[in-house]
């Protein structure tokens, strides 16, 4: 007798995962290797910025007290007595009626306090000395970039778990930070588990298949953030699959297998996890594709038993797996970002079970809208291809039509929700 699975609502098997989350570790990278990578730390500003007054342009920097009477009728004389450019400082003492000729980025000198864009100034020269002349009025401050008036030292700059981008960059190189603290990356082992499958450079044979879920689920789980530990394939015999998983699970922070885990006379995972004595967390969930996802944990482990089919396995890795790798990488919000969208087809069947249709959503007169990308069932690769989204339909419903609203989970977004469900 096969045996029975109770399955449990999606939100119950998440929770039960993130009962098992823990944070990750910190480590220092280069700079120039932290992109992508996860803030370990809050930001925060190690001075002012600028940390001196600066010139916002090419022009002239003078005392605007000597510039009061300035106006079309009374052009005001100044004699240039120096000339910087950004990166240099004037030693020069400018007394009355005396300016300097300043470049943009450089360091208002001391006895200045605005500045005269080039365009605004005549300038000339006399008996071998440089002039210059003003038509208009300044007042103290005018043309001036503040020190701090950027950011002040010690303001909050970019909270920890933050994901480094190209502005995050230009804020760590400002403020000094060359060695970035970041997250650790959580290193996730991976086996694929099936005799059926070939790799990918193999020639197609009878009954054989290309092995994909590696190379899909190697980028979801870069997509999330994390590292790929890639054990290889395992055929379906149980001793080699056991004592493979049994051995990797030491040299990682989670391991995922896919195949293997629904009630098949090859389906060797269920039997695995109990041989090494991990406690299953669950083996059936109530939605469409993933129902088999089981997921057991091993003294704290984590060990995620995705489906064997490509989109089944897929879905689980982003409602299960994902989470944990965000909430390692530090995220307040690990889950997939849930919004609203406007259907573009009909979904006319009952609905009996939670789906999560892989789909595509796209900006249309700044609402978000979304139709399946390809055919809904588990075993189909193509529909993940146009995949940016889940679209959640909900079990004991009697169907979708167009202009509904359904929610969505976004896939390549990185500002993610806290609990969506
Ligand atoms: N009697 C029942 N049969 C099945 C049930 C059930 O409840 N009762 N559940 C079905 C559902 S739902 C799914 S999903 C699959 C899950 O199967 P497994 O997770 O055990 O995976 P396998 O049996 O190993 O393979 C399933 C399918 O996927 C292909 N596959 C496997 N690995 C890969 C890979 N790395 N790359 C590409 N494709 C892969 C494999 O060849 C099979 O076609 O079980 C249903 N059956
Ligand atoms: O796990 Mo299966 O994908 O529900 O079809
Ligand atoms: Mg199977």
């Amino acid at each position: 007798m096969v045996e029975k699975r109770t399955p449990i609502p999606v939100k119950e098997a998440v929770k039960k995962v993130m009962d098992y989350k823990v944070e990750g570790n910190i480590e220092f990278v280069s700079i120039l290797h932290s992109n992508n990578r996860f803030l370990a730390q809050d930001l925060t500003a190690t001075s002012d910025v600028p940390h001196f007054d600066r010139s916002p342009y090419d022009g002239f920097a003078v005392r605007s007290i000597d510039t009061q009477t300035a106006s079309l009728s009374n052009e005001i004389e100044f004699e240039v007595v120096d000339h910087i450019g950004a990166g240099f400082v004037s030693e020069k003492q400018i007394g009355p009626f005396q300016a300097v000729r300043i470049m943009t980025g450089a360091q208002i000198p001391e006895d200045c306090d605005a500045v005269v864009m080039l365009e605004l100034a005549k300038a000339y020269e006399k008996n071998g000395r440089n002039y210059m002349s003003i038509k208009r009025s300044y007042q103290p401050g005018d043309n001036v970039s503040f020190k701090g008036e950027d950011a002040k030292t010690g303001d909050a700059l970019v909270e920890k778990g933050t994901k480094i981008n190209p502005g995050i960059q230009a804020i760590l190189a400002t403020f000094g930070y060359a060695e970035v603290p970041v997250v650790k990356k959580p290193l996730v082992g991976l086996f694929a588990t099936g005799t059926e499958l070939l790799e990918v450079e193999d020639e197609l044979q009878p009954g054989k298949i290309r092995n994909s879920n590696s190379t899909m689920l190697a980028a979801q789980i870069e997509r999330a953030g994390a590292e790929v530990k890639y054990f290889g394939k395992l055929p379906d015999e149980f001793d080699t699959c056991y004592e493979a998983v049994k051995s990797a699970v030491n040299e990682v922070d989670m391991l995922i297998t896919t195949g293997g885990v629904s009630v098949g006379d090859f389906d060797y995972l269920p039997a695995i996890y109990e041989k090494m004595k991990a406690e299953v967390l669950f083996n059936k969930v109530a939605m469409r594709p993933g129902s088999v996802t089981t997921v057991a944990q091993l003294d704290g482990k984590l060990l995620f038993g995705l489906s064997g089919n490509p989109s089944a396995c897929y879905v689980g890795f982003e409602l299960f797996t994902r989470p944990i790798i965000r909430h390692m990488l530090y995220s307040k919000k690990p889950h997939l970002r849930k919004e609203k969208a406007i259907l573009k087809a009909d979904f006319p069947k009952a609905n009996p079970f939670t789906r999560f249709v892989r789909a595509t959503v796209s900006i249309e007169n700044g609402k978000l809208v979304t139709s399946p990308s390809g055919v809904d069932k588990s075993n189909i690769v193509m529909s993940l291809a146009g995949a940016n989204a889940l679209m959640l339909l909900p079990g004991g419903t009697r169907g979708y039509g167009i202009d509904d609203e359904v929610d969505v989970f976004m896939l390549e977004d990185f500002v993610g929700s806290e609990w969506p469900w």
